[in-house]
């Protein structure tokens, strides 16, 4: 799980490492129109991630790109002048808890879709308060309140910075409400969540910085971006009930597939009995475990779900001779491994799950083990078929000869002419 959460973080971390390192170290250079345009880039930024969001069916980057647009906009129309007006300065400490206590909110909900009444909530709620702020800010009401701010958010955390004390242990229980969110769904909307929960400080802290404001409101838009096109990217590429690459990205891969290569289509045996027999259902669970089994597939093979119950596997570099053996694993691996079907009492933890099915205990999967069998047929890029389209016919050729000849088996390409002359049943099977 950790290796997940990691791996998750690092794009968002490099991303915002980099754009700070540029934005900051190249600013003082720039001509006073380009330093015009850096202030109205959060603007541009986060318009696009609302329609990203929106496109793409991600309410929660969406509501975080708006919180932005708003904390920013009152930043950029109330806070130009110094900070020891008391109006600013009282404006300035509840936006400090805001601006965090709305981006954890969003962090914590659940992705609803932008359409969700619930996401009209969080959306108007926010905007109400920080509409409200502003008018009382406009109507110099704020102030007053000076003198009542609790001491914590008088108290500064450092000499000559601006982030109270109350609004940092605000951030840091954000932190870690965030991060648990993060280590419990792990998905890529939550590691930049996560990440923009920790730059926030930051804006406090040097506030008195010079395009502070603009410059991280740019990161952290660009953060959510990344998020968005990364999940749009996962949509297109990979397969949601399996993990595996989809068609699409199969369809990149053989765009320059290189000088040589083999092909294998391979395709579940009886499934539409198995399915008819067992249900949907149990049907997903066996394209999950036939998935699983063949992502450990040796030689540089790279699989793909080709679509259905059909699954596509690549060697680059490779003859159909050199690719067979990788393949044969495969597919007896496949042969031999006991299918307990999911039952409807079991339980989602996995060793809880693993306690269950063992010999005795009640829901011992679905009584005696089932058995799924694949057959495979595979062609070599050779010179009479040098096109992809070509490659993948021939191998679905071979493919459905392997089933003819009565399934669970793998049969090459350059066998089917032979294979019809000797009419034997040899394959590899
Ligand atoms: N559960 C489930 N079934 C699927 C999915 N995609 C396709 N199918 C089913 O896969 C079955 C494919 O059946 P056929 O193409 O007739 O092939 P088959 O029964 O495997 O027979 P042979 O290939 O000749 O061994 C159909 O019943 C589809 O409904 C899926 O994502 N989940």
């Amino acid at each position: 799980m950790t290796i997940q959460v990691l791996r998750l973080l690092i794009a968002p971390f490099a991303l915002m490492l980099m754009a700070t390192l540029v934005l900051f170290s190249s600013l003082s250079h720039l001509s006073a129109q380009l330093q015009l345009l850096i202030a109205a880039l959060p603007y541009l930024l986060g318009a696009a991630n609302l329609l990203l969001g929106f496109l793409f069916n991600q309410s929660r980057l969406l509501l975080a790109a708006l919180n932005l647009l708003w904390a920013y906009a009152l930043i950029q129309l109330c806070l130009q002048t110094p900070l020891e007006r008391p109006d600013n300065y009282v404006l300035f400490s509840l936006l400090s808890l805001l601006l965090p206590v709305n981006q954890l909110l969003i962090c914590l909900a659940p992705e609803r879709g932008p359409l969700n009444r619930g996401v009209w909530l969080h959306l108007l709620l926010p905007l109400l308060a920080y509409l409200t702020l502003w008018l009382l800010w406009h109507k110099q009401m704020l102030g007053y309140w000076l003198g009542h701010l609790p001491m914590p958010l008088l108290e500064l955390l450092a000499e000559g910075h601006y982030l109270s004390e109350g609004a940092t242990w605000l951030f840091s229980a954000t932190f870690l409400l965030g991060g648990a969110v993060l280590a419990l769904r792990r998905t890529r909307a939550d590691a930049a969540l996560f990440v923009s929960l920790l730059t926030m400080p930051a804006l406090f802290f040097w506030f008195d910085l010079n395009h502070i404001s603009p410059l991280l409101f740019t990161c952290i838009q660009l953060l959510l971006c990344q998020a968005l096109v990364s999940h749009s990217h996962q949509l297109a590429f990979i397969d949601e009930l399996t993990g595996l690459p989809a068609r699409r990205a199969l369809q990149e891969q053989l765009s320059s597939p290189g000088q040589r290569y083999t092909l294998a289509m391979m395709d579940i045996d009886h499934f539409k009995q198995f399915n008819d027999h067992h249900g949907h259902d149990a049907g997903d669970q066996v394209l999950r475990m036939v998935a699983s089994q063949l992502k450990r597939v040796g030689g540089g093979g790279r699989v793909f779900r080709y679509g259905g119950e059909e699954f596509t596997v690549l060697f680059r570099g490779k003859t159909e001779a050199q690719a067979l053996p990788y393949l044969e694993q495969l597919r007896e691996s496949i042969a031999r491994y006991p299918l307990h079907l999911r039952q409807p009492d079991r339980t989602e933890n996995a060793k809880a799950g693993r306690q269950q099915r063992q010999p005795g205990k009640r829901g011992a999967g679905a009584g005696k083990a089932l058995s799924v069998t694949i057959s495979i047929g595979l062609c070599e890029r050779g010179p009479t078929h040098l096109h992809s389209d070509e490659v993948m016919q021939l191998a679905d050729k071979a493919l459905y000869a392997a089933k003819a000849a009565g399934r669970n088996r793998t049969l090459a390409s350059s066998q089917l002419g032979r294979r019809k002359r000797r009419s034997s049943q040899a394959d590899f099977a």
